[in-house]
Order: structure tokens, then C-alpha cells, then sequence
């Protein structure tokens, strides 16, 4: 495999971009993790903003610089606010990115992607290994919103995902892997194992995908640097909350903090760009 071109450094040029510009992001995401989506993208330095009504849907698309679709609580009023706003997004060069949640659980869920697949073409799609293999085509099932799949066996789905739907893929897990239609990969070992055990830091990552793309042009560095800051600051939040003798409820506030303070000199030292 091609050795990459990109650094920690260029994905902490990145954070600090989003930073500076505080670009708004409209999510139509699921009612489990609105709430903490919304402060992941203010901590990160993103303006969120989250509707689905069909009225407003094409205005708010027009004022926002990405637009984050995510499934994981669907309904008929979702889906048509989804197409309506994916539709939108496309017509204006607004790029968005897709959480496909427990793809692969539902023939519900798996005929909902294809029919937005259809509709229109998502810049970034971010799911955990098992999504991202039924997303592809192969014979997998989710465990409800789990991964029931490592993100190693994603792989070659996934490069065939972003090659068909010239889209950016983030397959995340253990190893994160990011892959672009052209076929460059990185991998970032960053995170912690208990990032699992709090609901919605996947859907918080898609969140962050689409903010990035918002202040980065290269649709694959700027899931990058989502990627690592989410794995950095996952990490962080782990460590603190150990060190304390705290659980997984105190880490979700740490991490809430981490993605606002992390620094140069602490982002640098833990992100892990993982080269073959
Ligand atoms: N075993 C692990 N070790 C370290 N980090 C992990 C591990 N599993 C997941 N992560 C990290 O957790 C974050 C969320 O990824 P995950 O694959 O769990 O998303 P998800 O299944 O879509 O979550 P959700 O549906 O709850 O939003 C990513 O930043 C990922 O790197
Ligand atoms: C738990 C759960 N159920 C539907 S969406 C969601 C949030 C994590 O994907
Ligand atoms: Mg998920």
C-alpha cells in the first residue's frame, strides 16, 4: 500500500481551521443522540443546527456549509427530510455525510440507504465495520447499532463502497480506516474501548466528518482529521476518568471537554497515523 502523504500535523492545521470558522452544520440525525451531537460540534467549534421540517429544510441547506444525515431512528416524515435535504445539499455543492446506523440490522434500514443512495451522493459515509460491509453489498448483520465486524474485514468493502459512490469511507472501530474513491487509505489507531460503551460517539464522529468537510476541500483528509481528533480526544477522556476511578458517564463529559481543549502539543503526541 501507497505510503500516505498526510501528518498529524496537517490534521491539527485542520482542527484549527474549524476552529477559526465555525462552520454551520445541519443534522437530521436520530433522537437518541441529538443533544450530544449538538455539543460535540460546539465543543469541536462548529455551529449546529438540527431540523427536518420539510418547510425549511431547502433554506436551512442554503445557509449551512455541510449537512450530516444519519438513520438511526427512522420514520417515513425522516426519510422524505433526508431525501428532500440530501437533494438540496447536492444541487448546491454542500457536502454532507451520511451515518448509515445499523445497516444491515433491518430490511428497513438497508432499503432506506439505497433509496438515498439514489437519490443523491453523500461526500463522506462514516459507520462502524458491520454497516459498512452491508452497506457494500456483503451478507453481514449488525447487531442492532453494534458492530458485529472489525474493521480490518471492512476494508476491501469499503474501497469498493467509495469507489461506487465516489464517496469518502470511514470505517471505524479498534483501527479507524479512512479510504477515498481513489484508493488512498489511512489508518488511525487512536481511541479507547469504552468510546463504545457511550451512545452516539459514532454518530458524534459522522457529526464531526461533515463539519470538517465544511472547512477542508480533500473530502478524505478532512475525515482524517475528524477521525483522529475524535480518536485523541476519546482517549484523553478515557485516561481522565480512569484516573479518577470514574465510569463511562463522567468520560462523555471528558470527552465533550477534550475535542474543546485538546492542544497542539497533545494532539500531536497521541494521534497515531498507522502506515503498512
Ligand atoms: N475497540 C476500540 N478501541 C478504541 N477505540 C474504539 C474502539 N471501538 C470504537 N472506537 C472508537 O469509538 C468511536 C466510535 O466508533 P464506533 O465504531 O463505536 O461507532 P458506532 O458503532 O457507529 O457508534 P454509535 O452507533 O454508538 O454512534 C470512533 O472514534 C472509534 O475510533
Ligand atoms: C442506540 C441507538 N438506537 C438507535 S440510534 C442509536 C444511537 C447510536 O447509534
Ligand atoms: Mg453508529
Amino acid at each position: 500500500m501507497a505510503r500516505t502523504t498526510l501528518q498529524a500535523r496537517d490534521l491539527w492545521a485542520d482542527i484549527q481551521t474549524l476552529r477559526e470558522r465555525r462552520p454551520l452544520v445541519h443534522s437530521i440525525t436520530n433522537v437518541v443522540v441529538t443533544n450530544f451531537n449538538a455539543n460535540v460540534l460546539l465543543a469541536a467549534g462548529a455551529s449546529p443546527v438540527m431540523t427536518q421540517a420539510h418547510e425549511e429544510l431547502e433554506d436551512m441547506v442554503a445557509i449551512a456549509q455541510a449537512l450530516v444525515i444519519n438513520i438511526g431512528t427512522l420514520d417515513a416524515y425522516a426519510v422524505e427530510a433526508m431525501t428532500i435535504a440530501l437533494r438540496a445539499a447536492n444541487a448546491r455543492g454542500v457536502p454532507v455525510a451520511l451515518d448509515p446506523v445499523g445497516a444491515g440490522a433491518t430490511a428497513y434500514r438497508n432499503r432506506t440507504l439505497a433509496a438515498l443512495l439514489a437519490a443523491g451522493r453523500p461526500t463522506a459515509i462514516r459507520g462502524n465495520a458491520s454497516e459498512i460491509m452491508s452497506l457494500a453489498g456483503e451478507a453481514v448483520a449488525t447487531r442492532g447499532v453494534d458492530s458485529s465486524a472489525g474493521t480490518e474485514a471492512a476494508l476491501a468493502p469499503a474501497l469498493a463502497l467509495a469507489a461506487n459512490h465516489g464517496a469518502v469511507v470511514c470505517v471505524s472501530g479498534a483501527v479507524d480506516h479512512v479510504v477515498a474513491p481513489d484508493g488512498r487509505v489511512l489508518r488511525l489507531d487512536n481511541g479507547h474501548e469504552w468510546m463504545t460503551r457511550i451512545t452516539g460517539v459514532g454518530c458524534s464522529l459522522t457529526a464531526l466528518v461533515g463539519a470538517f468537510c465544511a472547512v477542508q476541500p480533500d473530502a478524505w483528509r478532512a475525515t482524517a482529521a475528524a477521525t483522529a481528533l475524535m480518536g485523541v480526544a476519546g482517549e484523553i477522556a478515557a485516561e481522565q476518568a480512569r484516573a479518577r476511578g470514574a465510569g463511562v458517564g463522567t468520560m462523555a463529559a471528558l470527552l465533550v471537554d477534550a475535542l474543546q481543549l485538546v492542544d497542539e502539543a497533545g494532539f500531536l503526541a497521541r494521534a497515531r497515523i498507522v502506515d503498512d
